[in-house]
């Protein structure tokens, strides 16, 4: 059921054939015929299949920026009952107002194991965010854990893009536009708007969701580092056509402005044949990030890390960066080598796919793999006092980091945490006490 007429379609590692390159005008067929050529919008589209544009920025927004797609589909989109309420489950949606902003320092340990027959979906759970879904501005954080798949359901999202981070087990995710896999160590990105259904690959999936509501995640520029490097285009990949031709009861669930309304349909709405253009799906591999640093001295900020960023009205800041710090070599001369003490502007959300992060220990009470910690504005952090008091110490020899790939959502508002990530258990107790001891060192002649 998948093919494509695309010549940079490629099967990968995973089995799957794919096409590649971030933001391109990428186009497939399933069906050979089923893509018109010449036009978007012919009298009859072929096969007796149904044009629909999916929008994903305004028409008029300029050419660089504007992401659109054409599907051609079993049944318009628009063939559907109406919509009603259901519950919210554990999901929230901005304005964040359960708990005010906190200057604190917070940690958490990985969800709790979800009941048996928790999908993706049930298995959302909200930390915090920022912004309002109604003003298409700020993000969320979600956390997910799952032991079954998706099946007869399938889930949208209005509110915002979801940037899906896989901390344990792989993710199918069979979307409007075909199939993608997702794997830990992997990022998946389903754009505003479009349908998708989560089957696990394991027997459990545990991870992170961005939740972007405000202008699509973009490359970041490069500017002197020159015309490669960190995330390169190419090795984002986007499904070919995949359709389901399934006639029966399908959910169809929505997330819009904050509330999850569920209608349903005679059929499966993953029934695009052919599509093509420059809104898509994506997965990108973290492994493959192009690490730059410094080969002399001091510790570069984590700008040179951001794999996508979010772009707000003011250049340069961004609503919402996607930041990785994957396996490098330190070689910094005179340097204190992990990240330093600081307080940021900006506001901290970080997470652990695997391993260890070099400013904190790791280990039980620590900042552990499926855990995370937030860092809001001004509030001050860095190093632990043992990671500081090695790194203080170490032979500066060239040295590999390669036990560990964290990351981080740094957003330039503040995050307020909801109620269930305040009371919650998992909630850790004495975080600040990792940068207790840190000893006066002054006048004491070292
Ligand atoms: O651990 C953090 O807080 C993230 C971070 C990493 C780094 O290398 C420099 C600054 C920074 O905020
Ligand atoms: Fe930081």
């Amino acid at each position: 059921m998948s093919g494509t007429d695309n010549e940079q379609a490629r099967k990968t590692a995973d089995g799957l054939v794919h096409s590649s390159g971030f933001g391109n005008e990428h186009s497939t067929e399933a069906v050979p015929g089923a893509l018109p050529h010449g036009r978007n919008s012919p009298q009859r589209a072929p096969l007796g299949l149904y044009a629909e544009q999916l929008s994903g920025t305004a028409f008029t927004e300029p050419r660089h920026s504007n992401q659109r797609s054409w599907l051609y589909r079993i049944r318009p989109s628009a063939a559907h009952p109406p919509f009603t309420r259901i519950d919210n489950g554990g999901l929230r949606s901005a304005p964040f107002t359960e708990t005010v902003p906190d200057p604190n320092r917070l940690r958490w340990d990985p969800l709790p194991e979800p009941a048996p027959g928790t999908d993706f979906l049930a298995g959302l759970w909200t930390l915090g965010g920022n912004g309002d879904v109604t003003q298409r501005t700020g993000m969320a954080v979600h956390l997910y854990a799952a032991n079954a798949s998706m099946t007869d359901r399938v889930f949208s999202d209005a509110d915002g893009e979801l940037l899906i981070v896989p901390q344990r087990g792989g993710l199918l995710l069979r979307t409007e536009f075909g199939l993608l896999r997702a794997e830990p160590g992997h990022v998946a990105l389903i754009p505003r708007g479009v349908r998708f259904r989560v089957e696990l690959l394991d027997p459990e999936a545990r991870g992170y969701v961005c939740e972007n509501y405000g202008r699509p995640f973009v490359l970041p520029d490069l500017g002197p580092i020159g015309a490669n490097g960190l995330a390169n285009a190419r090795d984002f990949l986007a499904p070919v056509a995949a359709f389901e031709d399934v006639e029966g009861p399908v959910q169809v669930i929505n997330k819009f402005c904050g509330n999850l309304w569920s209608a349903t349909y005679g059929h499966s709405p993953l029934d695009v044949v052919a599509w093509h253009g420059n809104l898509t799906p994506y997965v990108y591999d973290l492994r493959r990030f192009n690490v730059i640093g410094t080969i002399s001295y001091d510790h570069p900020d984590p700008s040179i890390f951001t794999v996508l960023t979010s772009p707000s009205d003011t250049p340069g800041l961004a609503g919402v960066d996607f930041v990785v710090f994957a396996p490098r070599w330190l070689v910094g001369e005179d340097t204190f080598r992990p990240p330093y003490f600081h307080r940021n502007v900006m506001s901290e959300y970080m997470g652990l796919i695997e391993g260890a992060y070099d400013a904190k220990t790791a280990g039980k009470g620590g900042f552990v793999p499926g855990g995370g910690s937030l860092h809001n504005m001004m509030s001050a952090h860095g190093p632990d006092r043992d990671t500081f008091d090695k790194a203080s110490a170490a032979e500066l020899r060239p040295q590999k980091v390669d036990d560990g790939l964290a990351f981080m959502f740094e957003t330039r508002w503040p995050v307020t945490a909801t109620e269930q990530a305040r009371t919650a258990e998992h909630l850790q107790k004495g975080y600040d006490e990792v940068w207790q001891g840190l000893e006066r060192h002054w006048g004491s002649g070292a």
